[in-house]
């Protein structure tokens, strides 16, 4: 609680977007009891229908963490390269997905099977993205920083 209020107090804006209501209550309860509600836009939206609004609204950002739907963080980044700032820092977790890109398909539970395909066509791409240098961080399950270029 007391390293929300601090991370928090830190920025002059922040913004979270949850998809689903249960997660979503859940969170608003911690922010309001961390009393820094008044420094959160907190939004119950799917994240590339928020993202698209935010680029409409021309918003920008310093910094943007990605932790939901792996298939979708593809399209997350190039939404988030239009909000980040040149300069900005894009982060996105599991990118490592528990060591299963490394692994044959056939080794992967498969529930795991799908997100493990979207992470290593993701790497791929960021690996190719001359707009972004980026850093793989093999710590928890990978974390991936990108620094926009352009
Ligand atoms: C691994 S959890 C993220 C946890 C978060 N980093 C935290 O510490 O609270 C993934 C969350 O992303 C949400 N999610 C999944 N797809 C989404 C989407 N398209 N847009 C926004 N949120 C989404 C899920 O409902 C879930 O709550």
């Amino acid at each position: 609680m007391s390293c929300l209020r601090n991370f928090v107090k830190l920025q002059s804006k922040n913004m979270a977007i949850y998809i689903d209501k249960e997660a979503y209550e859940v969170g608003l309860e911690f922010i309001k009891k961390a009393g820094v509600d008044h420094k959160i836009n907190f939004i119950h939206s799917d994240g590339i229908k928020a993202l698209d609004q935010l680029v409409k609204d021309k918003k920008e950002f310093d910094f943007a963490f990605a932790d939901a739907d792996k298939s979708n963080y593809v399209n997350f980044h190039e939404r988030l390269l239009k909000l980040v700032k040149v300069g900005g820092i894009i982060a996105f977790d599991n990118t490592l997905w528990f060591g299963f890109v490394a692994e044959d398909e056939e080794g992967v539970p498969e529930h795991m099977r799908e997100y493990r395909k979207a992470l290593i066509e993701f790497n791929k791409k960021l690996a190719l993205d001359t707009r972004v240098e980026v850093s793989q961080i093999s710590i928890g399950d990978g974390v991936t920083l990108c620094r926009r270029l352009v």
